[in-house]
């Protein structure tokens, strides 16, 4: 093994708890983190899953090929894990979300849609006889989907799609057309080149007559050649900012026919057409996907803040004091609050993820049965925890990416192309703005009728919240009330600003457009209260654990509390009893937590226990060798291969002989 720089061998030293302790805690329990670490040997070992060159040496159309060569690779594998029965969600939530898959496919995985939502969406809106045609075939992979929803035109407005699905009774058929050229299905990953098959979504009309969108199987290449049917257009989008290797695509139909039987028929239990209990209910893989992104906030999270908080130890820059050595940049207290708050952050998403999963499978189970009264509260939350999570999880790796200064900008740092994939979050899968909507129409339902909030965990704090008051404490039980109450506020405060504009003659839709900035205001305020909650209950439920590590949890706790509060000083000050003293308080307080942490701060990043491969970075590595690692990583340059490139000749020469 590589010899461990210095620094990080004090820093290790320093640590005040037993960092495999916090590892199995993070992880679950011991035997969890030992089933990841085979998982991450039989993935990260397989010398076939890694690349020859850098990714970012190829061209776009190599990256694809790269790309698919992996991802048939490792589907291969976890399809080999899921027989030999090690295994079931887990293997797919690493596989692709952000650890695992995107160590191995650093810029996106062209089949990832087929899992996430082709698959879930079959299952989830498909009624038996559809799954009994469908699903060994997804499974097996005989064939591979996406999942065709956002249009040219429409992403966010999904009632406004305009592809189209004509039932034809002579032949019971369905005909699939693209009206216009904002009716062509743009975006969906992997439709470019690599499905098959895909769940298109489409306005159904029957007799004339418009039913709304609906999902339908619809195949769109030859199984044999994988040349487009006849009736399909089809190709890949082009360049992207980052997730260069999904083979985002777009699709267009003409007069394209399917069977009457490719209708997902789950919500609509006839076979002739019937309208499904609730219309929300085609929105169910949406609901999904946003709640496993929740969880990989926290992957992409501690990843970023491995590598940030490691080189921060190892980099020394500048002179704290004259003639002294120039100190660790992670002394400065300002790095730190760079590093910390993402540290504790990162905690707060994973508890709030695993929370929001338990919901979402409660709920599901209860809809299997016909009860959707819970769904409302479940699509409340997953839309301010996906938005919230992914904003601050972009955020978060951009703050650290510019905590690492010029190195943080090499992609050999993986800051970069971290952040592509972290900043993509905030708009797939529901734009934040939008989904923030949605949470705060839920929420001024509930402030305009609280007859049932008793019985809503995730709202009942707005019953009394407005009145909490509570004079200032240095307490994560006092923020935590004080946020509630900032929360209620604001909540009812955009309650009245949209009545007072209907009072004024304004339709209803105008004026929720014109208090539309403070009612996101509001559902975010909700969602912050959320997550410290569920932080505070989950580290006070600890039972078994050491006092060392509970001592750890507990900084990290209050950091994250401390932290929030002051990223909401003005709202603090304007909806609650908080004064200038306090939160004057608030900052020492900081300041204490930070100076704390700094001990444990190698500790705890280590205790995350992210492989390498995974961090895939010169300034993250266990070891904190991040010079001769970025010196090494420099010679794979295609342009270090030879002493002269042919551009001197070409255009230097002739350049600097024309203005001799
Ligand atoms: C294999 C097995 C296991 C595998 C396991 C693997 C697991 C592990 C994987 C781990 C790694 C992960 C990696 C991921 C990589 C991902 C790759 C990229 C994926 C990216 C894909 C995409 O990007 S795919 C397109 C997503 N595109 C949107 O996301 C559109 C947003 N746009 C809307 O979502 C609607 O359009 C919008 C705005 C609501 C308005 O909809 P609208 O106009 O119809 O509705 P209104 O606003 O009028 O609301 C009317 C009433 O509906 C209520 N309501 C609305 N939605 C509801 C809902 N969902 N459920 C219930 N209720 C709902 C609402 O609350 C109102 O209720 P009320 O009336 O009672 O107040
Ligand atoms: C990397 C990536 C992968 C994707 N993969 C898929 C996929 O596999 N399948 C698929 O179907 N789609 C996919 N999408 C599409 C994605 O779901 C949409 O881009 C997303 O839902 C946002 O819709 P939009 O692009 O139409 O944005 P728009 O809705 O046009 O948003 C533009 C702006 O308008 C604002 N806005 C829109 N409506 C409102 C409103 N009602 N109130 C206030 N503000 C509003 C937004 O806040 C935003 O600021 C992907 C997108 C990306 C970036």
């Amino acid at each position: 093994m590589a010899k461990i720089n210095e620094d990080l061998l004090k820093e290790r030293k320093k640590c005040s708890f037993n960092t495999a302790e916090l590892t199995h805690l993070l992880d679950g329990g011991k035997d969890k983190t030992l089933e990841r670490h085979s998982r991450e040997h039989f993935f990260l070992d397989d010398p076939e899953l890694r690349s020859k060159i850098p990714l970012e040496y190829l061209s776009h159309k190599e990256k694809y090929e790269e790309a698919v060569r992996k991802s048939c690779i490792l589907f291969r594998k976890v399809q080999e894990l899921q027989e030999a029965g090690k295994g079931g969600i887990e293997n797919f939530r690493e596989i692709l979300g952000g650890q695992l898959g995107s160590a191995i496919l650093k810029d996106g995985n062209p089949l990832t849609l087929h899992y996430v939502m082709f698959i879930p969406t079959i299952t989830g809106q498909g009624d038996f006889e559809q799954q009994a045609e469908w699903m060994h075939k997804a499974w097996t992979c005989s064939i591979i989907g996406t999942y065709a929803q956002t249009e040219l035109g429409h992403g966010t407005f999904i009632r406004g799609l305009e592809t189209t699905a004509t039932y034809d009774p002579k032949t019971e058929e369905f005909v699939l057309n693209s009206p216009t050229l904002t009716s062509y299905k743009w975006w969906p990953g992997g439709l470019g080149h690599s499905a098959n098959f895909a769940i298109v979504v489409a306005q159904l009309y029957t007799q004339g007559k418009c039913h709304g969108i609906h999902p339908f199987i619809v195949q769109l290449r030859d199984e044999e050649t994988h040349m487009p049917m006849k009736g399909i257009k089809i190709g890949e989008i082009g360049c992207k900012l980052g997730m260069n290797s999904t083979n985002n695509g777009y699709l267009g139909f003409e007069n394209y026919r399917i069977p009457r039987t490719n209708l997902l028929m789950k919500n609509n239990k006839d076979g002739t057409y019937v309208k499904s209990p609730s219309s929300k209910l085609t929105y169910g893989t949406m609901i999904f996907v946003r709640v496993v992104l929740v969880q990989d906030c926290a992957s992409y999270m501690k990843k970023a803040v491995t590598i940030a908080t490691r080189y921060s130890a190892v980099r020394h820059q500048s002179e704290m004091k004259p003639n002294c050595p120039e100190p660790q940049i992670i002394d400065y207290v300002t790095q730190q609050y760079k590093l910390f708050p993402y540290i504790a952050m990162s905690f707060a998403f994973q508890y709030s993820a695993s929370w929001l999963w338990d919901i979402y499978n409660n709920v599901t189970g209860e809809l299997e049965s016909g009860q959707l009264e819970n769904l409302p509260e479940l699509h409340a939350l997953a839309c301010c925890l996906k938005a919230v999570g992914t904003a601050d999880c972009a955020a978060g790796v951009e703050t650290l990416r510019l905590a690492c200064g010029g190195h943080g900008y090499m992609t050999a740092s993986n800051l970069p192309s971290t952040y592509g994939l972290a900043t993509a979050m905030c708009t797939y899968e529901g734009e934040n703005t939008v989904l923030l909507l949605q949470t705060a129409r839920y929420l001024i339902k509930i402030w305009q009728n609280k007859k049932n909030i008793q019985n809503l965990p995730t709202v009942r704090y707005l019953d009394n919240a407005l009145f909490n008051n509570r004079s200032y404490e240095k307490s994560v039980s006092w923020i935590l009330s004080a946020l509630q109450q900032v929360a209620a506020a604001k909540i009812d405060l955009a309650n009245k600003h949209i009545n007072d504009r209907v009072r004024q003659g304004k339709a209803y839709e105008d004026a929720w457009n014109e208090t539309s900035i403070e009612l996101v205001a509001a559902a975010d305020a909700h969602c912050r209260t959320f997550l410290l909650d569920i932080f505070n209950l989950t580290v006070n439920n600890f039972q078994s654990i050491s006092p060392e590590l509970k001592a750890v949890l507990t900084d990290l706790l209050e950091l994250y509390a401390v932290h929030t509060a002051i990223r909401m000083t003005g709202d603090l000050l304007r909806f609650t009893n908080t004064i200038g003293k306090d939160v004057e308080a608030l900052q020492l307080w900081l300041e204490e937590l930070l100076a704390k942490i700094r001990p444990n701060a190698i500790g705890i990043v280590d205790s995350f226990d992210i492989r390498d491969e995974v961090l895939g970075s010169a300034l993250g590595a266990y070891d904190g060798n991040v010079y001769e690692r970025l010196f090494a990583e420099a010679q794979k340059s295609p342009l270090n291969h030879e002493p002269v490139n042919k551009s001197f000749g070409l255009y230097l020469k002739p350049f600097l002989k024309n203005n001799l």
